[in-house]
Parts: structure tokens; sequence; C-alpha cells
């Protein structure tokens, strides 16, 4: 009964669970697949999460397996180059100042491997939460075929479509994108093509903006889709597309591309009785600073702190400033950087860009920018 029950064993799961499992506590996790997700989907770690993992004992393990990327850029179509942000300038507020590119299907395994090492954790494959029950003291996860778990505690941390906020009937309110993006991973290797390449680029232009992101496997590029047109149609130009933006004398190699929608929106609340949400299933944003994956494997951090300690109002006050960033941070961040990389309006997006060069160019300016875009202004007070 004293259990802590985590639906999900994505990346925000898998966290929660270790971090309450270090904490003393008997952990469940109810993963509705057969397997860990093989699917690579986010894959830049900033540097507080970088800390929370080390925390845990697994960033040595991620760090074996992914890239360190100590500066990213920002470009214009036509200009090229515009800045080249360092988070070398964050070395006295955080002992990663860089980002760790790294797909998030290489951190889930090594924090599995870490949770199973602890007495009286376990995780269920093919076990789907589809309904929750509650009474005091107790909350029962009801999987699709009737069976079910009791725990002290549950995390819901099972993804955008979460069964377990429908279950709580849970608003999910907010806002899709018109536009589709479009991610490719690609065999070419990009440095070289483009000058000043990094490892993290976002190139603006009113119409075909894009993101050139480099992961330890693949580069991958993120484009966006005109509303209403088929997926079909969009996968077949993406070709002669990606020649606009370096055209080798051949056609690029795609490994791999797939559309999604984006949106924008968060729960109308955290916390339901005994349960929580975290990550994807509390709130969504677009990919656009990588901000989704690193607030959920934050939320994961909180809550086990929280919940370790059976301490009601510490569970409420930390749901309550989770959904505070997440609406407060996650979502305005994310859509800025989505209005800022298409932004129509010439003389608009020429100061944004002549902004980005004097904030690269003054060490002052690029730490103030880089404590936010890196996420540590979200989590705790920075001296001036
Ligand atoms: O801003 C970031 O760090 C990630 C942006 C991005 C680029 C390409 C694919 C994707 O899923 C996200």
């Amino acid at each position: 009964m004293n259990r802590i029950l985590v639906a999900g064993a994505g990346p925000v799961g898998l966290t929660a669970a270790l971090a309450l499992a270090r904490r003393g506590r008997r952990v469940t996790v109810l993963e509705a697949g057969d397997a860990l997700a093989g699917q690579s989907r986010a894959s830049t770690f900033h540097p507080p999460t970088l800390e929370m993992l080390d925390d845990l004992g697994v960033a040595g393990e991620l760090h074996e397996r992914g890239l360190v990327s100590p500066t990213f850029a920002y470009r214009d179509r036509r200009a090229g180059l515009v800045a080249l942000l360092d988070l070398a300038v964050l070395a006295g507020d955080t002992r990663y100042p860089y980002r760790l590119q790294c797909e998030q299907s290489k951190l889930t395994p090594i924090l599995l491997d870490h949770l199973l090492r602890h007495d009286g954790c376990e995780v269920h494959f093919g076990w789907p939460v589809a309904g929750i029950a509650q009474e005091p003291g107790r909350v029962t996860a009801i999987a699709a075929d009737g069976r079910t778990l009791d725990g002290r505690w549950l995390i819901g941390a099972d993804g955008a479509h979460s069964a377990t906020r429908r279950a709580l009937a849970v608003d999910f309110a907010g806002i899709t994108y018109p536009e589709r993006f479009l991610v490719a991973s690609v065999h070419d290797e990009l440095t070289g093509w483009l000058d000043g390449l990094a490892a993290v680029n976002y190139v603006y232009d009113p119409v075909e903006w894009c993101v050139l992101l480099r992961t330890p496997d693949r580069w991958r590029v993120l484009l966006p889709t005109p509303d209403g047109t088929p997926d079909s149609a969009e996968l077949e130009r993406l070709p002669a597309r990606l020649l606009t933006i370096h055209d080798p004398g051949r056609p690029w190699r795609i490994a791999h591309a797939g559309m999604y929608r984006v949106h924008q929106r968060v729960a109308a609340t955290f916390r339901a009785g005994r349960v929580l949400l975290a990550g994807d299933a509390a709130h969504v944003n677009n990919p656009l600073g990588g901000l989704g994956m690193n607030s959920g494997i934050h939320d994961a951090v909180a809550y086990a702190k929280a919940l370790a300690g059976d301490d009601d109002a510490a569970v409420t006050a930390a749901a309550a400033e989770r959904r505070r960033i997440a609406l407060e941070y996650v979502q305005s961040v994310s859509h800025q950087n989505y209005e800022r990389m298409r932004d129509a309006d010439p003389a608009a997006r020429a100061a944004h860009l002549e902004t980005l060069r004097a904030t690269a160019a003054d060490p002052a300016r690029a730490r103030a920018a880089l404590l936010k875009s890196s996420m540590i202004a979200s989590l705790r007070p920075v001296a001036a």
C-alpha cells in the first residue's frame, strides 16, 4: 500500500521511479508497450537536467552515449551565421555548461537498469493504465483487461495522449499549430556544407525556417509544412526542399522522415487526489528550444522529492509550481521561439537578429540569455 505507481516507462516516468527508489520508496512502473520505446524523439539535455541525472547516478553513462555541444547557432537562411552562443559563460552557474545531444531512447535503458537494482522496484510491460479509482490513502490503477494494482500515490507520465489524464477527466486546453512539423534524419554529414555550423542551428526565415540538429547518430532537419497539404505531398517534395538548404550536387540521403502536429497545451491541474501528472501527460509544447522532455524530467524530480516525504502540502505545492513553470516558462519560451524564427516583418526580424548578435558578443548579456534558454532560471534564483 505504500508503493508508488508510475504510469509510463519513458524518460519522465523512469526518472520519477529512480528518484523515488533512491529515496527508499518502493515503485511499480506500469508501461502499456511491450518494451521501452525505440523512437528517438527528444534529443537535447540541458544543464539542469544533466545535474539532476547526475544526482541520480546516470549522467556518466549518458555522456558515454551523447555528444557534448558547448555552442548553438542562430542563422538566417540568406545571410548564414548570425550569432554563436557559447554556454561556457555559464561555468559559474552549473557544473554542465553545455547541452548534451543524445536521443531519449538512449537514456531510458540506463534508467531502467538502475531502477531494477533497487529492491522492491519493478516494471510491468504490457500494462496499460485505463482507469483510476481513489479512496482515502489509496489509489488503484485499473488496466484495460481489468487487472488492478494499489498504491499510495500514482504519477501519470504516460504521454500526450495520457490515459491517466483522461481517466481523471482533467482538461487539456491550448492550441494546435496550423503547420505540421516535418522531421527528417539524414545519413549525410552536414559539417562543412554550411559555414559556422554548430550542433544545434536555428535558421530564421519567414517561410523556409528550419532547425539543423546533430544527434550522436545522425543529423536531423526540422521543417514547417503549410496548413492543409497532404502528408504524402510534403514527403514527396522533401528532397527538393533539402537541396535549397545546401546542394551537394546529388540528393540528400534521407534515413527517415515523419510529420507531426504540434500542440501547446497544459492540463487544468497537475494534481487530482493522489495522482500527479508529469511530462507530456501534463504539458506539451513545440520542440523549438528542446524544452519538452527536459521540463518533464524536472517534473519527475520535483514530484519524487515531495512524494518521498509523503507530505500532502508539499505534494500540492510541487504540482502547483510545476504547472506555473509549464505555463509561464515552457509554453511562453517555446512559442516565442516559433514566432521569432518565422517572423514575416523584415524590420522586426532584422532587429531580433541584431539583438542576437549583440547578445553573443557580450558575455553578461549572453549569460542572462543562456540562463533562460538552458532552463536554469526556470528552476532557481540566479545572481545578476
Ligand atoms: O531546439 C532543440 O534543441 C530541438 C529542436 C528540434 C530539431 C529537430 C527535431 C526535433 O525533434 C527538435
